[in-house]
């Protein structure tokens, strides 16, 4: 059985990629690469579930909602008990917040062990499991507080996106790839189903800076602030000259398109949710992480997403992520 990867290029796991990158750092312990192999393998588990999902008969919802008031869908439960199963037993992950539970699960809270806290989107782009058009799981790392009691979880989780040791997402589209940075650039590795390995196949992606794609549900656009309807308006006109609208409804395709091509990604406050919908913790933050690693801008509109004080576990925020200058351009009609 061999590798897909072009004959010319070196077959290069992710988890090599992060020991390499590690290696880069005195003292480094090779513990986050153990962590990440934890997403690789229930990520592997997720995307062959949603491939069959029909198979499967694991499309539909539960019939409960979560503490987002959202109704789960039945592979937001596969995925959020698959990221469990394969990071909780990990050693080093003490503490795991997801979206689909209320509170953080606690999985290690004695000694030295469990420095790490794993938040994710088990499953993001919900509304479009059932209609097979591409969704993700998000996670973002963080270490616990070193000096701050252990009995207490809020401080080492409450803590600002500035302080991400790692984050990405997977998106399973037409193929699965997973979009990582550990603050050394943007690093993309596909599924290559014929070895069951995630293989590097773009190293240190920057967003390209003529970005001429706006993505936003126009839809709720009647209750956005004015200089967002502003933004739009111009978008539109003669003077912006050709802008696209793509809009996928999943926050990871409407994103990887937005880092791949440029443009900008935009989810405003809206008279329904003044705080916008997407998530600080587990969406937002990771999301800003990648954006900024790869040259490119996340506000919430007044302030960098990687700088904002958590007051919440599943607080909402505003975001705005695009290349530089197109995100430059929405805050400067943003801020009018
Ligand atoms: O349907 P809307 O209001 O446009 O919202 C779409 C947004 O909601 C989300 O689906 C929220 O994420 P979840 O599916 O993980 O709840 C994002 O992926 C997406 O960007
Ligand atoms: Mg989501
Ligand atoms: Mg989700």
């Amino acid at each position: 059985m061999t590798a897909n990867v072009s004959p010319d290029r070196p077959i290069v796991t992710i988890q090599q990629h992060i020991i390499e990158g590690q290696q880069r750092y005195p003292g480094a312990t090779g513990e986050l690469s153990w962590l990440l192999s934890g997403i690789t393998l229930a990520t592997k588990i997720i995307q062959d579930r949603v491939r069959q999902a029909g198979l499967l008969d694991v499309l539909g919802a539960t019939g409960t909602n979560n503490v987002q008031g959202e109704m789960v869908q039945k592979l937001d439960v596969i995925a959020n008990e698959t990221l469990m199963r394969c990071l909780g037993y990990r050693g080093n992950v003490g503490m795991m917040i997801s979206e689909e539970d209320a509170e953080p699960r606690i999985v290690q809270d004695v000694g030295e062990e469990g420095r790490y806290v794993v938040l994710f989107d088990p499953l993001d782009g919900s509304s479009n499991i059932d209609v097979n058009v591409p969704i993700g799981t998000i996670f973002s790392i963080l270490r616990r507080k070193p000096d701050i009691d252990r009995s207490d979880a809020m401080p080492h989780i409450l803590q600002a996106g500035i302080q991400q040791v790692a984050a990405g997402y997977v998106l399973y589209g037409s193929s699965t790839v997973m979009v990582y940075t550990a603050g050394d650039g943007v690093h993309i590795f596909t599924l290559d189903p014929a070895i069951g390995a995630y293989v590097l196949t773009q190293e240190n992606v920057q967003m390209p800076e003529n970005g001429r794609t706006y993505s936003v549900n126009e839809a709720y656009s009647l209750t956005f602030p004015r200089g967002v309807q502003k933004y739009l308006e111009w978008a539109k006109s003669e003077e912006a000259g050709g802008y696209s609208l793509r809009y996928v409804g999943s926050l990871v395709s409407d994103f990887h398109r937005t880092l791949l091509r440029g443009g900008v990604f935009l989810y405003p406050p809206t008279q329904k949710d003044q705080f916008g919908k997407l998530r600080l913790l587990y969406e937002a933050n990771p999301i800003a992480f990648l954006a900024e690693q790869a040259g490119g801008i996340a506000s919430d509109g007044r302030q960098r997403i990687l700088e904002k004080q958590p007051r919440s576990i599943h607080e909402r925020t505003p975001l705005i992520v695009g290349n530089r200058d197109e995100a430059k351009r929405v805050l400067s009609f943003w801020g009018e």
